[in-house]
């Protein structure tokens, strides 16, 4: 069964089209990144999907039920991080947990389990108005798991966390994936999309303009990898019959160092190979792989137009 299905989901306000004609499946089971520069119209999507935005055209089916109509029994199956998140500072973390508990009536919830799983059980008694941003943002996710839910909804889930806070986020997501919970999150940061998602959509100005792997994002776009060689003997001649090789995109010669990149279908080691046979001394080289941070920016910038 599909987790997420958008069918031409469509959300104008006013003169803004913030989302415009999307269609997307993400499968049970997956870890899902949905990225797109700020005002791409993910938090509208993510909105609608909890039903706090209603679709100007379109729908959104979550677990197999309309975002819309069955936006109760949406809820009772999903966990969901939001985008600005609170806490109440004279709650304790357990307290905040049993809140939940109450309010959507779960049965047989083990708090102390979620509070050991997103290591805030030392702090479980604490006030949360002395909990740090990191603390803060595992006690929400804590939240959201509880009634172990088939789907998280998490918008932004590493905002203000700091490089460890970032990894522990990333290890819970993945653990919960592993219990078969299956993962939508948006995200700003490529780096951890990047190390944890099955698939990707990016979107901008409310379009769909990729969806795929990353190694399937890699796969489409032109310029994948950079071969940074450390030479000797090197001179413009020598960069000028790499560039003229097939698959070759650019290569440029400064001082010891040649940069080369080349095309998904080119061979780093043919280019090695034709220095080498040129005489070039090489005393090393780094390959470097299109980031998917290099990948968004491709997706999402706007191509300046030549004028004619
Ligand atoms: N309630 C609203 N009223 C009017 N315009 C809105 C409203 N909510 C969002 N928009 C507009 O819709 C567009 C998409 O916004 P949205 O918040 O969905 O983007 P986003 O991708 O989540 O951005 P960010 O990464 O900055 O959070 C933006 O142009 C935004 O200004």
């Amino acid at each position: 069964m599909t987790a997420i299905e958008l069918d031409g989901l469509t959300k104008r306000y006013g003169d803004v089209l913030a989302v415009d004609g999307l269609d997307l499946q993400v499968e049970e089971g997956e870890i899902f990144g949905f990225l797109g520069p700020n005002g791409a119209g993910k938090s509208t999507t993510i909105d609608v999907l909890l039903d706090f935005v209603r679709p100007t055209s379109g729908s959104a089916t979550v677990l197999g039920l309309d975002a819309q109509a069955d936006s109760l029994r949406v809820r009772e199956r999903i966990g969901v991080l939001p985008d600005a998140f609170h806490v109440y500072d004279r709650l304790t973390g357990r307290q905040h947990l049993q809140f939940v508990v109450d309010s959507k009536d779960i049965d047989g919830a083990d708090v102390d389990e979620i509070l050991e799983r997103v290591s805030i059980a030392e702090a479980a008694d604490r006030k949360a108005g002395g909990y740090s941003k990191g603390m803060r943002q595992r006690l929400v996710l804590a939240m959201a798991l509880l009634g172990d839910p088939d789907l998280l909804i998490l918008d932004e889930p590493s905002t203000g966390l700091d490089p460890n806070g970032a990894r522990q986020m990333r290890e819970i997501i993945e653990a919960e994936n592993d219990r078969g919970t299956t993962v939508f999150f948006s995200s700003h940061i490529m780096e951890q999309v990047e190390a944890i998602c099955d698939r990707v959509a990016i979107i901008n100005r409310g379009r769909l303009v990729a969806v795929d792997s990353i190694d399937g994002l890699r796969g489409q776009t032109e310029t994948v990898t950079t071969l940074t060689i450390d030479v000797g003997g090197a001179d413009a001649d020598d960069a000028e019959a790499i560039r003229n090789r097939i698959y070759v995109t650019s290569a440029a010669l400064e001082g010891d160092r040649m940069e080369v990149t080349l095309t998904r279908d080119g061979s780093k080691f043919e280019v090695l190979k034709a220095l080498d046979e040129r005489g070039v001394e090489i005393r090393d080289f780094a390959i470097d792989e299109s980031s998917l941070e290099d990948l968004f920016a491709e997706y999402t910038t706007e191509k300046q137009e030549v004028p004619q």
